[in-house]
């Protein structure tokens, strides 16, 4: 081991021999060596003149030693700086006992490799600008005037691992052994900071960034490699990105240098030498392939099983529906959540400045706007619509519609919103060529129109031009919307116009290879609708449309749950099989269709089971919906073991009203419960959903009475609700949630004159503060009984407040 006074005259002396055969790359260290004014001209010349490398070591190693000691020190940080790079591994502990000095230990920014390298690197940082910033400015192309300055928001990033819902599904019949503060923890999904773009960045693993269409992947996609171009580049790495829709031209056998050079970007000079620079320091490789749906072709299946550059750090996003095939388990998950409330209100806010408040105010689309796409087509609807012009829109069909419209409009060289329908009569043709377009790209699960040929300038509007690379020297240009879901919105409108294919996509959806046309249902089902504002009466006739409707849902849900047939129809109504009752509610929603969310609830027996689900905002807002058509019967809701945040809490409240407490959770189990007419009401799921609103309620100032009101109106039977009040009490404690205090003591106040405890629960402590705060004498009724002498001391406190005991 080097002492502190070591000379590094001589460490280089004492190495020497070892040095003349373990140095590497001599040419970056000579380059570092010229740049810092040890070497001149000539004596650079007259190493690389040399003939073996060994000759050149030795060179190099003579002309550092003559220069006398700064030579040798500055030699000597030079190879601990590029040591992987300039130094065997077996001489990298050597290197690192070396007592620099720690002030000028890090400052350099010595050459780490080659020159064609360096360069190659500066050219794929100037295509992430480059990529990053035309992704903002297609944006923007959806606002009109005052375009807005778009940059990424903060999204919320959950590593916690949880699976998808569709993964959900299979477990949720598995009661979790989770405590229940810990449980309650799992259910309100904050936005733990913790992890953001530049930890993503720095991350030296694998990584599945999964999420809902519109959430956030692509566009964190582009953040990471903006923020790569923009890193000090102290080190020699390289970052690619592949957009796995547009790229048509990734074909299946075509080797790693093609991928690299010709399909994303090529070195100007010294091809051989970078290819060589990435494959041996494949560490220093990132590469993202976006939208993933599978591996089809060889050179990227190698990538991602790490058979090509085995040290590179590949992160590939995908929509839930494909994940099971591409999530290995070694690499990092983690799941892309969108907006908090927060990062809505900011983004809003920013986009629209004075015109936030009409967005703010309506609880639907403010929800609808955790999904970053649709923030960004409520910003661009708002920044064109006054209020008065039109109903605002609610659903993510509706915000769809609205900005065909509006993008129609822009192009038509101003058409009075009176004349517009009429406009887009006249243009009938081209949008149904380009709906067919769409159709057949959705389809083939690409996001290339290769075939499209309009050259009409309104439908080019909605469109992208790719250039896609073929040879050297061709390059073949295609269309692509601006994004994937609008590109799904108009598949949608062909699909209506061509009802006689509807049913064989329905029995696509249930194939593995086609799942993914199920996207185009919930904006089949707003489209079929003849609410204002319209697409489709200006594109179909109504008759049409109106024959489709007729069969549409009712069609779909024969499809998909053939168990779920009309109790008149088939003679059981349940074969234990899941009901993906989330997506119906979508699509009900959609459809804002009373009858029809009745007669849902009706083939459901009234029981919406819903443990285990992941429920977005915007679901909890579906569910909602669904939940409140129902006016002549209560409904059993399920929320046991379900995920949801605040915000979606705050969805749910709006129906409670309606709610009574749920069945037990398994389906199969509440049939055979039925035959033996023995119902338990699931007290959990009951209690987690008051504790959630009472908490969403006194947190965020929705009404007061209204949280009393539901909670009498929940609990006819209210033996329950003075243990969960007094849970919530002991919760708003530990929190610190002070203010809320009254509002809950008020609460108490309200409560039934009989009080009943369930002392085993550790209670006595909470109930004596409670009592002391409540005025009056309360009747206290036990319902269980602790036997630890704590527990009843603290309970003997209570009786000066307490009338009478039962
Ligand atoms: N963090 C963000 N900050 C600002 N805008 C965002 C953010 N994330 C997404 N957006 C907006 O939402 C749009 C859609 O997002 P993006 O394309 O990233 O979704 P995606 O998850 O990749 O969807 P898909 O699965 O359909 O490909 C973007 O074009 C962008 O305008």
């Amino acid at each position: 081991m080097a002492c502190t006074t070591q000379s590094a005259s001589e460490y280089v002396r004492s190495a020497r021999v070892h040095l003349e055969r373990e140095l590497k790359n001599l040419s970056v260290i000579v380059e570092n060596l010229y740049q810092q004014g040890v070497f001149s001209d000539e004596e650079v010349s007259e190493i690389k003149a040399e003939k073996h490398d060994f000759e050149k070591n030795r060179n190099l190693l003579d002309s550092v030693r003559s220069k006398g000691e700064a030579a040798c020190y500055e030699f000597l940080k030079i190879i601990n700086m590029t040591r992987k790079r300039t130094l065997e591994k077996t001489m990298h502990y050597w290197i690192s006992c070396f007592p620099f000095r720690e002030d000028t230990q890090m400052d350099t920014n010595y050459l780490q490799g080659s020159r064609p390298c360096h360069q190659y690197q500066a050219k794929l940082k100037s295509k992430a600008h480059k990529i990053s910033n035309e992704f903002w400015k297609s944006n923007k192309s959806l606002f009109e005037e005052n375009k807005p300055d778009l940059s990424y928001s903060s999204l919320v990033l959950d590593t916690q691992g949880s699976p998808s819902p569709s993964k959900i599904k299979k477990f949720k019949n598995k009661k979790s052994k989770m405590s229940r503060p810990k449980k309650m923890k799992t259910y309100i999904p904050e936005d733990r900071s913790e992890m953001s773009p530049s930890k993503l960045l720095e991350l030296n693993e694998d990584i599945l960034l999964v999420g809902e269409p519109g959430i956030g992947k692509t566009t964190l996609s582009h953040e990471l490699l903006k923020l790569w171009a923009e890193r000090d580049s102290k080190k020699l790495d390289y970052m690619f990105y592949f957009d796995m829709r547009e790229t048509s031209h990734i074909t299946k056998d075509m080797s790693l240098e093609d991928l690299l050079f010709s399909v994303f970007s090529e070195p100007d000079e010294g091809k051989e030498e970078v290819l060589k620079d990435i494959k041996k320091y494949s560490d220093n490789v990132t590469i993202i392939f976006d939208g993933v749906t599978h591996l089809s072709s060889s050179v990227v299946q190698r990538i991602v099983e790490k058979d090509l550059l085995p040290d590179a750090k590949v992160i590939v996003t995908c929509r839930p529906d494909d994940e099971e095939d591409l999530f290995s388990g070694d690499s990092l998950r983690v799941e892309v959540k969108g907006f908090s409330e927060q990062s809505v209100r900011t983004y809003i806010a920013e986009t629209l400045g004075e015109e936030q408040g009409n967005v703010l105010r309506n609880v639907e689309l403010l929800t609808l706007c955790h999904v970053p796409m649709y923030a960004l087509m409520v910003a661009a609807c708002f920044s064109f619509q006054t209020p008065e012009d039109s109903p605002q829109p609610n659903s993510v069909t509706e915000i769809y519609i609205n900005i065909v419209r509006h993008c129609l409009q822009i192009n038509s060289n101003k058409t009075t919103n009176r004349h517009l329908d009429l406009f887009i009569k006249s243009k009938r043709e081209e949008i149904l060529s380009l709906a067919e377009a769409a159709f057949h790209a959705t389809e083939g699960k690409t996001v290339n129109m290769t075939e499209f040929q309009c050259k009409d300038s309104c439908v080019l509007s909605f469109l992208k031009t790719l250039d896609n690379k073929v040879g050297s020297t061709k390059t073949v240009t295609t269309y692509a919307f601006l994004h994937y879901t609008m590109q799904e919105f108009f598949a949608a409108l062909w699909l209506l116009k061509n009802p006689d294919k509807i049913k064989d996509v329905f029995q696509q959806c249930l194939t593995e290879e086609k799942k993914h046309m199920k996207h185009l249902i919930p904006f089949m089902c707003r489209l079929l609708t003849e609410e204002s504002p319209s697409l489709m009466k200006c594109l179909i006739p109504d008759q049409q449309l109106k024959k489709t409707s007729e069969w549409f849902l009712e069609e779909m849900i024969n499809t998909f749950s053939p168990h779920l047939c009309k109790k008149d129809e088939a003679g059981t109504d349940d074969s234990g099989l899941d009901v993906d009752i989330l997506f119906y509610c979508q699509c009900l929603y959609e459809s804002q269709c009373p009858e029809q969310c009745v007669d849902f609830l009706d083939r459901l027996d009234y029981d919406l089971d819903l443990s285990g689900e992941s429920l977005s905002p915007y679901s909890c807002c579906a569910v909602a919906y669904v939940v409140n058509q129902s006016s002549k019967r209560k409904i059993w809701l399920n929320l046991e073991g379900s995920e949801l945040s605040e915000q979606g809490m705050r969805r749910l409240f709006g129906c409670l009203q309606n709610v009574q407490c749920s069945r037990t959770t398994n389906r199969g189990v509440r049939l055979q419960e039925q035959e033996q007419c023995r119902w338990t009401p699931e007290r959990k799921s009951k209690q987690l959903l008051l504790d959630l609103c009472l908490k969403a309620a006194l947190h965020k100032g929705e009404s007061f009475h209204d949280v009393v009101n539901t909670l009498f109106s929940l609990f006819s039977v209210n033996t329950d609700l003075n243990n969960i009040l007094l849970d919530f009490y002991q919760h708003v404690v530990s929190e610190r949630s002070l203010s809320v205090i009254p509002k809950l003591v008020t609460l108490f106040q309200s409560a039934p004159a009989v009080w009943s405890i369930n002392l085993s629960e550790r209670k006595s402590s909470i109930l004596l503060e409670v009592l002391k705060l409540t005025s009056g004498k309360k009747q206290v009724k036990l319902t269980g009984c602790s036997h630890e002498e704590s527990e009843v001391r603290s309970f003997l406190q209570c009786l000066p407040h307490i009338s009478q005991l039962r």
